[in-house]
């Protein structure tokens, strides 16, 4: 359903700064997969994900998803079915704007159109009822400024916003990095059952091998811009943290970290 073929893209083209972010790189999703992305610093995992969501054009190669041509789609024509959680805690929802105003633009976005404008008192029922499930108390807050939650908050938020839109394909970027320990687990947590419950097909990076092994039934780790290794989700079953490690000190010069890794 997600068909990425020889995309390449290179910035800084020929001048002392150039910077090879993905070389022929090739990956196939099916639906429902949910794959996640490790790899080195640079490796250009989330280039890939730029390329994919539109925010950059990828020099060459090409992306399709259900079959239709995307690379030339401008981002604000694919968010229409491509989903994304940042790192950032900032980036996916509206500051200014309250919690439930925020759920709503996301309804409006997603597949549960033809709904009326406004919030009305049986949505708002609705909404405190998603709320309740994430655990954090934002069912009694529902028209409080988004601005004011904390990141770990904002971040549950956003998942349970793009679970709402139904994107044909989720992007999360270390998206749980940000946040403390015990909020990271909880946004773990609700990735699982928010992929699970809407049957996402979803990419997500991640510097966490724990979590990489933990979540998705595919693995792909990626170096200087192209996949080095591949679990199936078969394979993926079997690994472990150190197996990982190990593949990572088969790549000749990687620079990495075991303990950022493991962090
Ligand atoms: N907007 C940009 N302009 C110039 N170079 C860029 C840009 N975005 C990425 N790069 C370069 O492309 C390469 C891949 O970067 P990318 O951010 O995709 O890696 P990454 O795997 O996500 O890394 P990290 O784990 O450190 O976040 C790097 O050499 C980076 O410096």
């Amino acid at each position: 359903m997600l068909s990425i073929s020889k995309i390449s893209k290179t910035f800084f083209a020929g001048t002392v700064n150039e910077r090879r972010a993905l070389v022929d790189l090739n990956l196939e999703l099916a639906e429902g997969d949910f794959v996640t992305v490790i790899g080195s610093n640079g490796a250009g995992k989330s280039t890939l994900l730029n390329t994919i969501s539109g925010r950059y054009f990828a020099d060459s190669g090409s992306i399709s998803i259900d079959g239709s041509p995307v690379s030339k789609l401008k981002e604000f024509k694919r968010a229409r079915f491509v989903g994304r959680v940042f790192q950032d805690p900032m980036a996916g929802t509206a500051p200014d704007l309250t919690i439930e105003q925020n759920l709503a633009l996301a309804l409006q976005r997603g597949k549960r159109r033809g709904l009326r404008r406004g919030i009305t008192k049986a949505r708002r029922a609705e909404f405190a009822r998603e709320l309740e499930s994430l655990e954090l108390g934002l069912e009694n807050r529902l028209s409080a400024k988004v601005g004011l939650l904390s990141g770990g908050q904002r971040q549950a938020l956003s998942l349970l916003m793009a679970g709402f839109t139904q994107p044909r394909i989720l992007l999360l970027d270390e998206h749980t990095a940000a946040l403390d320990p015990q909020r990271a687990a909880l946004v773990t947590d609700l990735t699982e059952r928010i992929v699970a419950e809407g049957n996402l097909t979803t990419l997500m990076v991640t510097h966490n091998m724990e979590q990489a092994l933990k979540l998705g039934n595919r693995l792909v780790m990626m170096h200087e811009g192209r996949i080095v290794f591949e679990a199936s989700a078969e394979e993926k079953a079997k690994l472990t943290v150190p197996m990982l490690l190990a593949e990572f000190a088969k790549i000749k010069g990687a620079s990495f970290d075991d303990r950022a890794l493991l962090a």
